[in-house]
């Protein structure tokens, strides 16, 4: 099933065209790696897909449903309850342990605490940091930062995961083991990945390669994106 769906998506900022006309189909449980060099629009357009902008023209579709069209509010609840989001800083709350971090989406949907805290330390575990549940960010390495920054996106259990370059504060061993992480453990849960990197490396762990040239997805010259070697299709 096709889950999420851009067709000539435009956005600009002032006089600057970042997406000029985008087409992209994302399927459920697939991995997309949006790659391409820098200012391409990638960011632009993780933003346009999971509603955090408005595109100016074109469309956004959630499961067939238009969601560009959407109010702040509805599409704030759709990323809450439905999306998960992930930065390059993991920008957890300084002041929260670990587990606390994690528990807070479930929190704010509503889940009691003890129930939220159990879910935390689960999450904390399949990510390998269950050790560091009553550690405070400023008390973790960066990569330890982005595990627990991981498990937070993924406690909702979202349908699809965007992460924005997560990986790209850390150095290269310790991002590819975090991204490994969050890879496999979305593909366990069948929750679609979007995945804006510009290292050809770490797109090797998607399904499929899609490259953002000059705010336009560049076929080049095949009429395809790239299909990976090492992915699952
Ligand atoms: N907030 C903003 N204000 C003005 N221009 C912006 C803003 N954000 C992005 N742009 C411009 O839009 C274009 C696309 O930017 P975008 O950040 O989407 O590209 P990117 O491929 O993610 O780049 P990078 O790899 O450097 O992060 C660029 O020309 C950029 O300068």
């Amino acid at each position: 099933m096709t889950y999420l769906q851009a067709r000539g998506v435009v956005r600009s900022y002032g006089p600057t065209p970042a997406l000029r006309g985008v087409n992209l189909d994302i399927a459920e449980g697939e991995v997309v790696a949006v790659t391409g060099p820098s200012g391409g629009g990638k960011s632009t357009l993780l933003h346009c897909l999971a509603g955090i902008l408005r595109p100016d023209a074109g469309e956004v579709r959630w499961r067939g449903e238009r969601i560009d069209t959407w109010s702040e509010a509805a599409r704030s609840r759709l990323r809450r309850s439905t999306f998960g989001v992930l930065f390059q800083f993991g920008q957890l709350v300084a002041e929260l342990t670990a587990a606390e971090n994690v528990a807070l989406p479930l929190l704010l949907a509503g889940t009691g605490r003890r129930e939220a805290r159990t879910a935390a330390l689960t999450w904390l575990e399949r990510l390998g940091v269950a050790d560091l549940a009553d550690n405070r960010p400023g008390e973790m390495s960066g990569g330890q930062q982005q595990r627990c920054a991981t498990a937070r996106a993924l406690v909702t259990e979202p349908r699809v995961l965007f992460a924005d370059e997560p990986t790209g504060a850390l150095d290269t061993l310790t991002g590819e083991q975090v991204l490994t992480s969050l890879v496999r453990l979305a593909r366990e849960q069948g929750t679609s990945v979007v995945l804006v990197t510009h290292e050809p490396r770490i797109a090797g762990y998607a399904d499929r390669e899609v490259v953002l040239r000059d705010g336009v997805v560049d076929h080049g010259g095949l009429g395809l994106e790239t299909p990976l070697a090492g992915g699952r299709r």
